[in-house]
């Protein structure tokens, strides 16, 4: 295992703390992700199932025996675990590198609590050095590529990448990010993007960080 992955699976197991027993658990998309998913099988016999965000979570979780169930028959999820691509200190988030966006906006607006597992290279000073990952509707790609060129972007098409809703995504670079809230807010206001990557308007609650001096942990 590389440090890196070592800080990644750190923060994912300290997660566990913030999983109520008897609990629907939100669980995300990625690589630290993998390491909770992995973690929570050592207490599945005291949750009630898990919420997933991506096709990928739903087979690990299952492969762990895990039951998943859908999001519409669920009505209260208190803690969604989820990693992310970057995070600023008031923990607003660039996420989608591996486009699971949508679905992980989705479980995070409806979850209580949102605890982001990351390892401490994620932390920036200003979100934006990571590419902005957008969901976008197939039709609507170019015309809203042109859009992010007038804010100043460098949208770059995911060749041959479709979400797990039949989506396409775009990742825009050297986007100056100053108002992640406001740009969110903008960007959503565009006919054809389904999801903008910006975890702004909703940021996470608990950061818990993977460093080389051990876990640290940010509230807002
Ligand atoms: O779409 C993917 C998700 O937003 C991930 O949470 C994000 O890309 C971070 O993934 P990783 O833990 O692999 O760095």
């Amino acid at each position: 295992m590389t440090p890196q992955d070592q800080l990644k699976q750190q923060a994912a197991q300290a997660a566990l703390e913030y999983v109520p027993a008897g609990s629907i658990v939100g669980v995300g998309t990625g690589s630290t992700v993998n390491f909770f998913i992995d973690a929570l099988a050592g207490i599945k016999n005291q949750i009630e199932g898990a919420v997933s965000s991506s096709e990928a979570s739903t087979k690990r979780l299952r492969a762990h025996g895990i039951e998943v169930l859908d999001l519409n028959a669920v009505s209260d999820v208190p803690v969604y675990v989820d990693g992310a691509d970057e995070t600023n200190a008031h923990l607003q988030l660039i996420k989608g590198g591996g486009g699971a966006l949508t679905r992980e906006k989705i479980i995070a607006q409806l979850a209580k609590k949102f605890v982001c597992v990351a390892d401490e290279s994620k932390m920036v000073q200003r979100l934006g050095k990571f590419p902005l990952p957008i969901e976008v509707i197939p039709m609507a790609r170019s015309m809203i590529a042109r859009e992010l060129v007038k804010l100043g972007g460098q949208p770059v098409y995911r060749d041959g990448f479709v979400t797990d809703n039949g989506n396409q995504i775009l990742d825009v670079h050297n986007l100056e990010i100053m108002e992640p809230a406001k740009l969110e807010a903008e960007l959503n206001n565009l006919p054809g993007i389904v999801t903008v990557g910006l975890f702004a308007i909703r940021p996470a609650d608990v950061l818990i960080l993977g460093t080389a001096n051990g876990i640290r942990t940010l509230t807002i």
